[in-house]
């Protein structure tokens, strides 16, 4: 193990929106991570962090709630040049602290990354994990990643091959 990479994490701010829409851009199109167009993510802009080293924002991951205790951690992205630096690990936790301080005790996320995310405390999950009640509340979002959540039919080319995971906070 390396000796600690010189960044931080912090809240993103609307500067640092063209930069996220750049580091998600290659996923998109590796249909491993939604698409989000700017004004989206202008829109959600309160919901990201990001990591910063030498003045550039090198990652970015968002924190969406999407119930009273349901939240889920979207568009982590580390920049391949910092992989393996642990600024993964750090974005993630950054998360977890603001989910911690809204009240939400559980994270859900949808990705290929098993191995990262399971070394994070999350583990794979098979059928929902919300009651009826609830979910018939969610269903009514117009939100494409709750759609995902619930593994709606309409949204299951977007997520195939994926993984649902979920951490207890
Ligand atoms: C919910 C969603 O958004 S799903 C989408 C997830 N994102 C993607 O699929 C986009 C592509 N992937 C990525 O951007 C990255 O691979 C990520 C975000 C998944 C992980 O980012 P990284 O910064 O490489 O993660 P990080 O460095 O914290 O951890 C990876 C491994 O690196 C190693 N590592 C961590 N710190 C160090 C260090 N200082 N020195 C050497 N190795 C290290 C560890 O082995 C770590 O493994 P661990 O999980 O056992 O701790």
């Amino acid at each position: 193990m390396t000796s600690p990479a010189p960044f931080v994490v912090r809240p993103a701010g609307t500067a640092d929106v063209r930069r996220i829409h750049e580091l998600l851009e290659p996923f998109v199109q590796k249909r491993i991570l939604l698409g989000k167009d700017l004004v989206v993510l202008y829109g959600s802009v309160q919901q990201f962090v990001v990591a910063e080293a030498d003045g550039v924002v090198i990652g970015c991951g968002a924190l969406h709630v999407m119930w009273e205790d349901l939240g889920e951690i979207r568009t982590l992205i580390v920049h391949d040049e910092w992989l393996h630096h642990g600024v993964g690990r750090a974005i993630v936790e950054t998360l977890e602290e603001r989910a911690r301080a809204l009240g939400v005790s559980r994270l859900f996320c949808l990705t290929f990354e098993v191995d990262f995310f399971t070394r994070r405390g999350f583990a794979e999950i098979g059928e929902q994990v919300v009651d009826p009640d609830v979910y018939s509340q969610l269903v009514r979002s117009p939100d494409e990643g709750v759609a995902e959540f619930l593994d709606l039919a309409h949204v299951k080319p977007n997520t195939l091959g994926n993984t649902r995971m979920l951490k207890h906070l």
